[in-house]
C-alpha cells in the first residue's frame, strides 16, 4: 500500500492579513519538509483568516486572495518547497452562473492543491454553514464539483468544514469516487461539548465514505470567535489515529499506509443532498520519495472541561489584544469574583508585566473590597494603583440632582470614565468585568461597568465563573504556587456595592436558578411554559424572561468576547430591540 506522510498545520491566522498569512504557510511548509512529509494541510481560509464577514464581498480582497495563493505557489517552489503538496484554504471568485445559495456572483470559500509551483486542483466549498455565528449565505456561492488529486499513487479528496457536518455532496461524491484519503480543512469555532463532536462525526462519515480523514482546523481567536485546533485523523473504521493538542499552534505528522487509486470515475453522481456534483480528477505524477525514519505520532491529553473553557477564555483574550496591537491592558479590580477571574486571564493571556489593575473606592466600598483587591494585585504581580472616586461623585452631585439609582449609577459611570480616560492616555484596552448571567439581565450600568473593549466573561455565566475561580486556585495548588485569587473574592456575596449593604440577590434570584432558567430560555429558546414544566418557579421564570427582554438594548452597546457556549449573545442571538414579543402565560408587562 501507498505509504503518505501527512502533516495538519493547526496553525493561527490574522484576518485580512493576506501576506503575513501567506509568510505563516512558507514557514510552516518548512517545518513540514523538514519532518518529510509529502503533503501539507492549512485550515480554511487560511489566507484570508477566517471569518472575513463582509470582506468577503469587496472585490478587491477577493483579487487580493486568488493573486495570493498563485503567489504562494510559486514561492513554496523558489523556496525549495515544489514537491510537497499542500492544500490552503483561501477566497476565491466563483464564474458567474453559480446557482443559489448563496447566490450568483458571489464568491467561494476554495481549497487549493499546490504542487511543483503551481495551482494544481481548487475545490469550492459545497456546504454553506447558515446558522448560529454562520451567515455564508450571503457571502460564498456554493461548489459543485469534487476534485480528486492522485498524489504519490493515492486519490485524495479535498472537503471544507460544513462539507462534513451535513449528509450527502462532496463526502457521496468522494465515497463515489473510491477516494482513498479525504482532507477536510476547517475554520470550526470552540464550543463546550464540541471537541469530541467532532471527532464522532468524523469517525461516521469515515464509515460512510469508506476511507481515512484528516481533520485540520485553525487555533486563536477572531473577535468573538474562538479556533481550538484539535487537529486529527481518524481511520477508515474511525480508530483515531493522531490528534494535536487543543489551542496550541503546531504541526501533526503521521504516516498513513492508504489504499492505491484505481477509479477512473469521472462525470456527474446524485449526492443524495438534492444536488449533483461533478467528479474531476487530476494526476500528479509525483516521483516516488526515498525512505525516511517513520514519524512519531500520538493522541494528545484532552484538557479537563474547566481547563478547556479556561484555555479558550485565555486564548481568546490574548488574540483579540495581540491581533489588535495592544499591549497592555486595564481592569477596574473591585475585590469581587467578576474582576478577580478577568485579572488573572488577562495575566495568563499577556503577562502581569501588561495587566494595570485599578482599585476605585467609593463611599460605600467595604473594607474588604479594597484590601481583597490589593491582595489580588500583590499574588499576581500585576502593576495597581488606587483611585477613590469619593470627590469625583460628590462634584456631579454638587451639579446634578440625582436619587436613587440615578445617584447609585453615578458611581460605576465615574468608574467607566476614569477607565476609559486611563485607556486614552496610555494606550491600554480595557477590558470589562461582565458575565453572561449580568448581561443576560441588564445587571449592568450602561457607559459604567459596561464600559470598555473586550470582555471575557461576556459568555459565561455567573455560577461558572465561580467554578473557573476554583479551579485555577487548584491548578496553581497543585503545581505548588499561590493561588492567583484570595479565596474571600470566592466566598463572598457578589455586591454592586453601589449603596449600603447592596447584594445581587436584592435585584437577582439566586444566581444558581437564575443560571438554570437562563440556560433553558437563552441557549435552547424554551418556552415559558416548558421552563415552568421542567420544575422552576412561575414567577421567577416570569421575572427573569422580563428581565431577559428587556435589557436585549444593554447587550446591543455590549463590547465583544470570546463564545464558549452553544449559544452567545452576538452573533448566536439576534432579536429585535424595539419588541412586544411576550412569552405565552407571562403577564403582558406594562410599557
Ligand atoms: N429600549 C431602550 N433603548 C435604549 N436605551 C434604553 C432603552 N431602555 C432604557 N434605556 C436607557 O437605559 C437607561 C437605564 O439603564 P442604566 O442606566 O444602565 O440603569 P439601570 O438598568 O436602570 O440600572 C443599572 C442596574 O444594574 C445594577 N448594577 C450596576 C452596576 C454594577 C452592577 C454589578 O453588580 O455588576 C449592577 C444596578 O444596581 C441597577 O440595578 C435608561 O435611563 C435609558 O436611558
Ligand atoms: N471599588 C471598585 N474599584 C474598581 N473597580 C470597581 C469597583 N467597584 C466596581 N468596579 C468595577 O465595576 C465592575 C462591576 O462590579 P461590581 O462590584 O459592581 O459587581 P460584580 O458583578 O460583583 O463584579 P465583581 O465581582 O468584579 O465585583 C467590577 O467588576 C469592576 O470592574
Ligand atoms: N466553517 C464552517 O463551515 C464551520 C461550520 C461547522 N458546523 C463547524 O462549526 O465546525
Amino acid at each position: 500500500m501507498p505509504q503518505l506522510r501527512l502533516a495538519l498545520a493547526q496553525v493561527d491566522p490574522v484576518v485580512g492579513d493576506i501576506a503575513g498569512n501567506l509568510e505563516l504557510v512558507v514557514a510552516w511548509t518548512k517545518h513540514a519538509a523538514s519532518r518529510s512529509a509529502h503533503l501539507v494541510a492549512f485550515p480554511e481560509m487560511m489566507l484570508t483568516g477566517y471569518p472575513v464577514e463582509d470582506l468577503a464581498l469587496r472585490p478587491s480582497f477577493v483579487a487580493a486572495s486568488r493573486r495570493a495563493v498563485v503567489e504562494l505557489a510559486e514561492r513554496l517552489a523558489r523556496e525549495g518547497l515544489g514537491n510537497i503538496g499542500v492544500i490552503v484554504g483561501y477566497l476565491d471568485a466563483a464564474p458567474d452562473d453559480r446557482p443559489r445559495p448563496g447566490g450568483r456572483g458571489l464568491p467561494t470559500d476554495s481549497a487549493a492543491f499546490l504542487i511543483g509551483g503551481r495551482v494544481v486542483a481548487r475545490y469550492d466549498k459545497h456546504h454553506l454553514p447558515n446558522y448560529g455565528v454562520f451567515d455564508e449565505y450571503r457571502y460564498f456561492s456554493r461548489g459543485e464539483r469534487l476534485v480528486v488529486v492522485r498524489h504519490l499513487g493515492v486519490d485524495i479528496a479535498m472537503t471544507i468544514c460544513e462539507d462534513l457536518w451535513q449528509d450527502g455532496g462532496p463526502l457521496t461524491a468522494a465515497w463515489a469516487a473510491g477516494v482513498g484519503l479525504v482532507v477536510t480543512i476547517n475554520g470550526s469555532p470552540y464550543e463546550r461539548g464540541k471537541p469530541d463532536a467532532r471527532l464522532r462525526l468524523a469517525q461516521r462519515r469515515a464509515a460512510e465514505v469508506r476511507a481515512p480523514i484528516a481533520y485540520v482546523n485553525m487555533v486563536g481567536g477572531q473577535d468573538e470567535l474562538v479556533f481550538d485546533g484539535d487537529s486529527f485523523v481518524v481511520d477508515a473504521d474511525g480508530t483515531p489515529l493522531v490528534r494535536a493538542p487543543q489551542f496550541d499552534e503546531g504541526l501533526a505528522v503521521i504516516d498513513l499506509s492508504l489504499q492505491p487509486g484505481t477509479s477512473r470515475r469521472r462525470g456527474s453522481v446524485d449526492v443524495r443532498d438534492g444536488s449533483r456534483m461533478t467528479i474531476e480528477r487530476v494526476d500528479l505524477k509525483t516521483p516516488s520519495l526515498p525512505d525516511y525514519p517513520p514519524a512519531p505520532t500520538g493522541l494528545a491529553a484532552r484538557l479537563a472541561p474547566e481547563a478547556e473553557v479556561y484555555a479558550a477564555l485565555v486564548t481568546g483574550t490574548r488574540d483579540y489584544i495581540r491581533k489588535n496591537r495592544f499591549r497592555s491592558v486595564l481592569v477596574g479590580l473591585s475585590g469581587g469574583i467578576d474582576s478577580a477571574l478577568v485579572t488573572t486571564i488577562a495575566v495568563d493571556a499577556i503577562g502581569a508585566e501588561a495587566v494595570h489593575t485599578v482599585a476605585m473606592p467609593s463611599r460605600w466600598s467595604s473594607d474588604h473590597s479594597l484590601a481583597d483587591a490589593e491582595e489580588l494585585a500583590r499574588r499576581q504581580g500585576t502593576r495597581h494603583t488606587v483611585i477613590p472616586i469619593t470627590d469625583m461623585v460628590d462634584a456631579f452631585e454638587r451639579h446634578l440632582d440625582l436619587h436613587g439609582l440615578a445617584a447609585e449609577n453615578l458611581q460605576a459611570r465615574v468608574r467607566g470614565t476614569i477607565l476609559m480616560s486611563l485607556s486614552n492616555e496610555h494606550g491600554h484596552l480595557v477590558l470589562t468585568t461582565g458575565n453572561k448571567s449580568e448581561l443576560a439581565t441588564g445587571y449592568s450600568t450602561l457607559y459604567g461597568d459596561s464600559a470598555g473593549g473586550f470582555a471575557p466573561l461576556k459568555d459565561v455565566p455567573k455560577t461558572l465563573v465561580w467554578e473557573l475561580a476554583r479551579w485555577r486556585n487548584a491548578q496553581a495548588e497543585r503545581s505548588g504556587a499561590v493561588p492567583p485569587i484570595p479565596q474571600r473574592c470566592i466566598d463572598k456575596p457578589p455586591s454592586a456595592e453601589l449603596r449600603p449593604g447592596q447584594l445581587d440577590t436584592d435585584s437577582l434570584p439566586p444566581y444558581p436558578e437564575l443560571d438554570a432558567v437562563l440556560r433553558l430560555y437563552v441557549e435552547h429558546d424554551a418556552s415559558r411554559d416548558d421552563i415552568v414544566a421542567a420544575g422552576h418557579d412561575p414567577f421567577l421564570v416570569d421575572r427573569v424572561i422580563r428581565l431577559v427582554d428587556n435589557a436585549e438594548y444593554k447587550r446591543r452597546q455590549y463590547p465583544p468576547g470570546p463564545k464558549i457556549t452553544t449559544r452567545n449573545f452576538g452573533r448566536d442571538r439576534r432579536l429585535p430591540i424595539t419588541n412586544r414579543w411576550v412569552e405565552a402565560g407571562q403577564l403582558a408587562h406594562p410599557g
